[in-house]
């Protein structure tokens, strides 16, 4: 008997998803769509296989589910197969710390956490309602990027500022990208051959949104984003850290509202705002020409990076291994290679035949003599996501 899952990781302007067999963790089918809102957009479902490839206008997220539906009914497997359905959430609070199943007061708390994740609730949201339309029979499970911090000590999670507000307000910091760094550090322990309750580890997840976690003994203690997911790294189009003086700055000096502020630091920031493209691909092409904006941006970028690995080394006092994951983590060795160059006082050293190997496995790349292990592991948010709905369904 195999216990079909889906799993729906809806981000701003796109959808990706997988079914997969929870008790074989064979992959049944995936796909993704992409450029939701656009004028075309671009949903590519992947069955035995078999690619195929429709272009249409998804002008939301709820009619890009619908055509993922269509897609499943013209192409299997069957969606009347599915035994539950997981939802990738992005912000759950102080309230929704675990994966759990989805009723109408977890979408009311979804929907009032939203203002503290602008691009990602909304969407998760839609999907939630699209996938409860188009399956009302199965169980829907939310899975929350925020719940492996919820370990997260005080000292890492408070801000300073007046506690009354702090607590009125629920401001604190709750870390996202939980789901990848819980199965890129699982998946780290194993290759390292140590029980992951005795490992130190810093994970950097570097995709379009970045993050960077520390691990002691198995438990998160630190992480780069916080109350939302714009604080930490420099990111495709995130500021990462700033001086938050800056926001009053620019509300008097440039007269720009609280709304285009947000706008500002969230979605025409990071490699696009010092650039003028999010991809890292083409930010290190251009750097590779000799474009010098892109040079300095490529620089901010690695230097953040160093900095908070860095801080955690210290903190963590010594690490297992440091692993990379995610879009730009797997696949940009030169980024690899600059970070491991920035952090020569830590006595880690690359093995650059490894570290320019191309691969879809876990693997380090740090020679024998490093004073830990550097690891390219590559994520697998919705397996990580379908073994904990499988756990909650049982
Ligand atoms: N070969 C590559 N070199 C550098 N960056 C890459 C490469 N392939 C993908 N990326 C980067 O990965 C990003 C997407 O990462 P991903 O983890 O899928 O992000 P998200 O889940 O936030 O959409 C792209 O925006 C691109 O910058
Ligand atoms: C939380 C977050 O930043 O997610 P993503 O990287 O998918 O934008
Ligand atoms: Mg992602």
């Amino acid at each position: 008997m195999a216990t079909p899952i889906l799993l729906l990781n809806a981000g701003s302007s796109s959808i990706k998803y997988q079914m997969i067999d929870a008790d074989t963790e064979e992959v049944l089918a995936s796909g993704l769509i992409e450029r939701i809102g656009q004028d075309v957009g671009v949903l590519t479902h992947k069955v035995n296989g078999e690619e195929f490839v429709a272009n249409e206008e998804y002008s939301n997220h709820s009619l890009a589910l619908a055509a993922m539906v269509q897609m499943f009914a013209d192409h299997g497997p069957s969606l009347d197969d599915v035994r539950a359905v997981g939802h990738r959430t992005v912000h759950g609070g102080d309230k929704l710390t675990r994966t759990m199943l989805i009723d109408e007061s977890v979408v009311a708390t979804l929907e009032a956490l939203s203002p503290l994740a602008p691009l990602h609730n909304p969407p998760g949201i839609a999907g939630i309602r699209g996938a409860q339309k188009a399956l009302p029979n199965v169980p829907h499970v939310a899975v929350f990027d925020t719940a492996f911090f919820s370990t997260l000590p005080p000292a890492s999670y408070t801000y300073a500022i007046p506690t009354d507000v702090a607590e009125r307000y629920h401001i604190r910091r709750y870390g996202f990208h939980g789901t990848s760094h819980s199965y890129v550090s699982h998946r780290a322990a194993e290759l390292l051959g140590k029980p992951y309750e005795q490992t130190s580890q810093i994970v950097c997840h570097l995709g379009n949104g970045a993050s960077i976690s520390a691990i002691k003994d198995g438990v998160a203690i630190d992480t780069s984003m916080g109350l939302t997911p714009l604080e930490g790294l420099v990111m495709g189009t995130r500021s990462g850290d700033v001086d938050p003086g800056m926001i009053a700055y620019l509300h008097r000096e440039a007269g720009m509202s609280t709304d285009a502020i947000d706008t500002l630091l969230n979605k025409a920031s990071g490699m696009l705002g010092l650039v003028g493209a999010s991809d890292m691909r083409d930010v290190e092409a251009a750097k590779d020409d000799g474009d010098e904006r892109a040079q300095l941006a490529w620089d901010v970028y690695i230097r953040r990076i160093v900095g908070y690995i860095g801080r955690y080394f210290v903190l963590l006092g010594g690490i297992d291994a440091l692993s990379f994951t995610a879009g730009v983590g797997e696949n940009s060795s030169s980024v690899r290679r600059d970070v491991v160059k920035g952090l020569a006082a830590l006595g880690v050293t690359l093995d650059p035949v490894a570290n320019t190997l191309r691969s879809k496995e876990a693997r380090a790349i740090s020679t024998k003599d490093s004073a830990f292990a550097v690891l390219v592991v590559p994520t697998n948010e919705e397996l990580q996501m379908a073994r904990e709905v499988k756990a909650v369904i049982a």
